[in-house]
């Protein structure tokens, strides 16, 4: 057996060779060798979120991989925390315990989907805090990050990192009380016991979980009795330090009249955009889903069809059970061209044909002979500043992009900028028939 400090610094420089500054600054740096016996390499890592993350992203197989590349030999890694006495194994050892276990009856019976869970989702840029911040709640639910706020474009995985943090709270604690529900099913409850006078047993449903999920709050949206309720039922769950947490399409004050005091309820917590996935991790994502679902399908043809759509990840699986059902039917093997010519029967709005924000600034550069530049750019002059908020407002309409990308996309605006030129030009729509008119050829030039 080589030595235990040996044997972590060739483990070490492959972790660095293989991984980006920040993975491995964050990842591996912070993880201790303990003791080596046997072969077994104990390693302490600084808290619960980073043994997670070593387990869900399997850093511990990595480990053994690397392990053998260095010494030959079959390291197992055993991770434990600072202070803890048991140590864990780690998931490169108890994947075969899991491999054997049936679905476990708590998935049965609550509303979540047993389907969304850590292990199926796939970790991007665009999705990484929000999935870290979702593992430090389901592991200290009430603690750290509450209510946690998951906000963004439509598909891109809120609903299923919300299932996420109560099938792993119910995997770790069978007893938790676990309440989901979309906010139309609660505005639904609290409208049908008003009905019925059952308002008490609304309340003590509500009021008595250890984990209450609410999805797309932003149908709260002008519904004062609703929001009411929900204050009530949030400061109960708030005050016992029992978890929230919450999704929407947009931040809390962007949300119209939502009141105040939500809005600043909400963010006692932590709030965390997600955004689109990029190409990488569309692949991975398809990669998974096409395991998972026993379809062969070549890399090549896996990334054809991730270069199709790059926003939403509900249509990119959307797009491969497509390409799979096109595929039974035809009893061709799947490749690229199959791949091809079932998206077209789909009638996909081609990633290329779809409308985007650069698009729609290109459009609207063009209408208003400004140039791409002052339109991204600073300048306050009112020819400049109208077409830029023109664009503001057709990205916030015409594509499902969240208004932190948005103002992105316009030179690294806040979104705050982005709200108030939606507002404005919203506003001005009402009464301004020139503008009217200027809103309604440009849309009808993006879509032709
Ligand atoms: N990172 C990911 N890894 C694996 N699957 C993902 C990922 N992101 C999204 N999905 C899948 O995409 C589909 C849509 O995700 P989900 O319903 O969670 O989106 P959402 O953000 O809640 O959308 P909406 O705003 O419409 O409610 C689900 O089947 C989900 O499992």
């Amino acid at each position: 057996m080589p030595e235990m400090s040996t044997l972590w610094s060739s483990i070490e420089e492959l972790f660095k060779q293989n991984s980006s500054s920040t993975a491995y600054a964050t990842w591996i740096e912070s993880a201790k060798p303990i003791s080596l016996e046997g072969n077994k390499l104990t390693l302490e890592l600084p808290s619960p979120l980073h043994r997670d993350y070593w387990t869900h992203q399997h850093l511990d197989q990595q480990l053994v991989e690397y392990a053998y590349e260095a010494t030959q030999q079959d390291i197992q890694p055993v991770l434990i925390l600072e202070d803890e006495r048991q140590p864990q194994v780690s998931r490169a050892n108890a994947d075969q315990a899991d491999a054997t276990e049936t679905t476990p009856t708590f998935m049965k019976e609550t509303a979540l989907n047993p389907r969304y869970t850590f292990d199926t989702f796939v970790i991007g840029k665009g999705n990484q805090m929000a999935h870290a911040a979702a593992l430090v709640v389901s592991e200290e639910p009430g603690v750290m990050y509450n209510p946690l706020f998951f906000y963004g474009g439509v598909g891109l995985g809120k609903t299923h990192l919300m299932h996420a943090i109560g099938n792993k709270m119910l995997e770790d604690h069978p007893d938790t009380k676990i309440k989901y529900v979309t906010s139309e099913a609660f505005t639904n409850d609290f409208i049908n016991a008003i009905r019925t006078r059952t308002q008490e047993e609304f309340r003590q449903e509500y009021r008595n979980v250890d984990l209450l999920l609410v999805d797309d709050i932003q149908f709260f949206a002008n519904k004062e009795g609703t929001q009411e309720e929900f204050f009530h039922t949030f400061n109960t769950l708030y005050d016992d330090g029992k978890q929230i947490v919450l999704t929407s399409d947009r931040l809390p004050n962007e949300i119209p009249k939502l009141q105040d005091r939500l809005v600043s309820r909400f963010a006692w917590g932590l709030s965390v955009d997600i955004t689109p996935p990029d190409l990488e991790t569309r692949i991975a994502i398809l990669r998974n889903k096409a395991d998972a679902d026993d379809i062969e399908i070549p890399d090549d043809t896996l990334s054809y069809i991730a270069g199709q759509i790059d926003s939403n990840v509900r249509e990119l699986e959307g797009a491969l059970a497509r390409v799979q059902a096109y595929h039974q039917l035809m009893h061709q093997p799947i490749t690229t061209d199959l791949a091809a010519e079932a998206l077209k029967g789909l009638n996909l709005a081609n990633a290329s044909d779809a409308i985007t924000i650069p698009v729609i600034q290109d459009r609207v550069a063009d209408y208003f002979h400004v140039s791409l530049k002052d339109l991204k750019g600073k300048k306050r002059k009112k020819t400049i500043v109208i077409p830029r908020q023109i664009a503001m407002y057709l990205s916030r309409e015409l594509t499902d992009a969240s208004l932190p990308r948005i103002g992105n996309e316009f030179g690294g605006k806040d979104h705050t900028t982005v709200i108030h030129a939606y507002d404005k030009i919203a506003a001005s729509l009402k009464t301004d028939t020139e503008l009217q008119k200027d809103i309604a050829d440009l849309k009808e030039e993006l879509r032709r």
